[in-house]
């Protein structure tokens, strides 16, 4: 798993290291400087002869880049340092120097610091980005805001080189919470220091940070609480498993009830049923009409379409909330979900039927634009485009005023409960962006949480932390449902290549091989 810590955890992390003497800017300083050498290499190149600027601001940021580019110019590399501020860190300064990097004080000799930078720039082939790190707040200021766009604008002409590199984070993105709250360069790789910080994770500043690399300072992490963002790993999702025994039988490994699908969209009961019995359980009860019931049987011959026992739902996908008769049955479905205390998926045309408290065992699957709708009828009126600027906030927002997980989904998945970390996923090629993969996703889901349902309440009672189950179930599904898409667009084993277009329905049928690898 990978943990994201706030930065206010991490600083609190390292002040005793510090004062104890703990050289922390010489150790990061080396790391980044071998994973920049590591980078050339991979890339095809050595460090002598390589031309890498540094880009310094006035912190320790900057003060990382300056012995990292000392280390390098001490490599063979020829190091420039674009210096952003007239306050750059002095042992820094002194070191690089003793290496023979050389450095240019933009700020001060007459030319538009723009202008001298991209000069600069364009004869390098690593960029190394150490304006700001988590000292900073607030998105980038003037006159390092300007350059950053003009390098950001250059670099993306040129979708091979230079190769950036962000220092801890990319500078200017919110540290914290994941926005983009201004002028970013988008890193190929960011070097982080301690511990991943939670806009690395978060969407939309994580797509901004490429490969992610932690070094390991021996932080003494948690100095003062949880993190504040995980990602589950593959292992992660293989020990959470609900692998079946030779004692198992189909109502042990969990029945399913699914309510979906409705004559105008009969395909969507198709696939959260598909969705669910791929990624294996005891059994399926599905209830839709009889169209949609057809359909489903003529995929699926072992799906039971008559009602009875369940341990999970999953209501809603393709759903008409507007068809009166079937808003009345999902909302019974809801009710008494809700009544048994079995774990409940709300997705699609359910999110327009929820009551007002939902407990922590029901998730709720919104795409950004469900979401600014379910938090306008709360209430809390946003767009879509204020959602997808700032996910995390919106899904722990909706979280808090419903009482239920939110999954919020999109190319990198937030899933938010009303307390504890948040879990952000970002396993799915931009190929799973199709009609009907969310409904694929609510199967999934439900079919993960089943086999728990009938522990919830005696979980519950143990005061064991319901909460912090599901939500890994909930990111637990998301690994599992991108793999397949992974899959489903040929982008397993060596050399993948670009991709290729899937449908839905080839998600699906990925789920078994993509669950066998995640378990071999
Ligand atoms: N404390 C330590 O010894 C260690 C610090 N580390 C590095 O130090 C960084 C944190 O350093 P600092 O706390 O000095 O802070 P930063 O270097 O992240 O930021 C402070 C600098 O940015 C400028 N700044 C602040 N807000 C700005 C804005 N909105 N626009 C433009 N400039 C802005 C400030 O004037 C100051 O020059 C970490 O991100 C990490 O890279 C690592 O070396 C690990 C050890
Ligand atoms: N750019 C993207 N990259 C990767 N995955 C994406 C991207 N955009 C959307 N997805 C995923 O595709 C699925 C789409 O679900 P959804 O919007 O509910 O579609 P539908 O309602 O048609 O089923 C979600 O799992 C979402 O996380
Ligand atoms: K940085």
């Amino acid at each position: 798993m990978i943990r994201a810590w706030s930065s206010t955890e991490v600083v609190a992390a390292e002040r005793p290291m510090l004062d104890a003497g703990v050289p922390l800017m010489e150790q990061a300083a080396f790391a980044l400087a071998s994973h920049v050498t590591r980078a050339l290499r991979r890339a095809g190149h050595r460090v002598p002869g390589s031309v890498v600027l540094l880009l310094v601001g006035g912190g320790n940021n900057g003060g990382d880049a300056l012995h990292a580019g000392a280390h390098l110019a001490r490599r063979g590399a020829q190091v420039h340092a674009a210096l952003l501020t007239d306050r750059a860190h002095p042992e820094g300064l002194a070191a690089a120097r003793r290496s023979g990097v050389r450095v240019h004080q933009v700020l001060e000799d007459g030319v538009p610091p723009t202008e001298r930078v991209l000069g600069l720039a364009r004869r390098a082939g690593v960029w190394v980005d150490g304006v700001t790190g988590v000292g900073a707040g607030g998105g980038l200021r003037h006159p390092v805001a300007e350059v950053v766009r003009s390098l950001a604008a250059d670099r993306a002409g040129w979708p091979q080189e230079p190769m950036v590199v962000a220092v801890d984070v990319p500078s200017g993105i919110g540290v914290d919470d994941g926005t983009v709250p201004g002028p970013v360069l988008p890193a190929d790789m960011t070097v982080t220091m301690g511990a991943a910080k939670p806009g690395l994770l978060l969407p939309p500043a994580a797509e901004l940070a490429g490969r992610l690399e932690v070094v390991d300072l021996a932080l003494p992490l948690p100095a003062g609480g949880a993190p504040a963002v995980c990602r589950l790993t593959s292992a992660d999702v293989a020990d959470l498993w609900p692998r079946p025994t030779s004692s198992d039988h189909k109502y042990t490994r969990g029945v399913l009830g699914v309510l979906a699908g409705s004559t105008t969209f009969p395909g969507a009961a198709v696939l959260s049923v598909a969705g669910a019995v791929r990624t294996g359980l005891g059994m399926v009860r599905y209830l839709g009409p009889p169209g949609a019931t057809t359909l489903v049987h003529a995929r699926h011959p072992e799906v039971v379409a008559v009602p009875g026992r369940v341990q999970a739902w999953v209501i809603g996908p393709g759903v008409d909330a507007d068809d009166p008769g079937r808003a009345e049955q999902a909302q019974d479905a809801i009710e008494e979900a809700l009544a048994a205390g079995v774990p409940v998926v709300l997705d699609a045309g359910a999110l327009q039927l929820l009551p007002e408290d939902l407990p922590d065992s029901a998730v709720l699957t919104p795409h950004a634009g469900e979401l600014a709708t379910l938090l306008g009828s709360r209430g809390e009126a946003v767009t879509r485009d204020e959602v997808e600027a700032a996910p995390a906030r919106h899904a722990r927002l909706a979280a808090e005023l419903t009482g239920a997980m939110v999954l919020l989904k999109g190319a990198t998945t937030v899933v938010a409960g009303p307390t504890g970390p948040l879990y952000a996923q970002a396993d799915a090629p931009p190929w799973l962006a199709a009609a009907g993969a969310g409904d694929v996703l609510a199967g999934v889901l439900g079919a993960l949480l089943a086999p728990y349902g009938d522990r919830l309440q005696e979980l519950l009672d143990s005061g064991e932390d319901v909460t912090a189950g599901v939500a890994r179930l909930a990111a637990a599904a998301v690994v599992v449902h991108g793999e397949a898409a992974q899959h489903a667009a040929g982008l397993h084993g060596p050399d993948p290549g670009p991709g290729r277009p899937l449908s839905a329905g080839d998600v699906a049928d990925a789920l078994p091989t993509a669950v066998g690898q995640i378990l071999a």
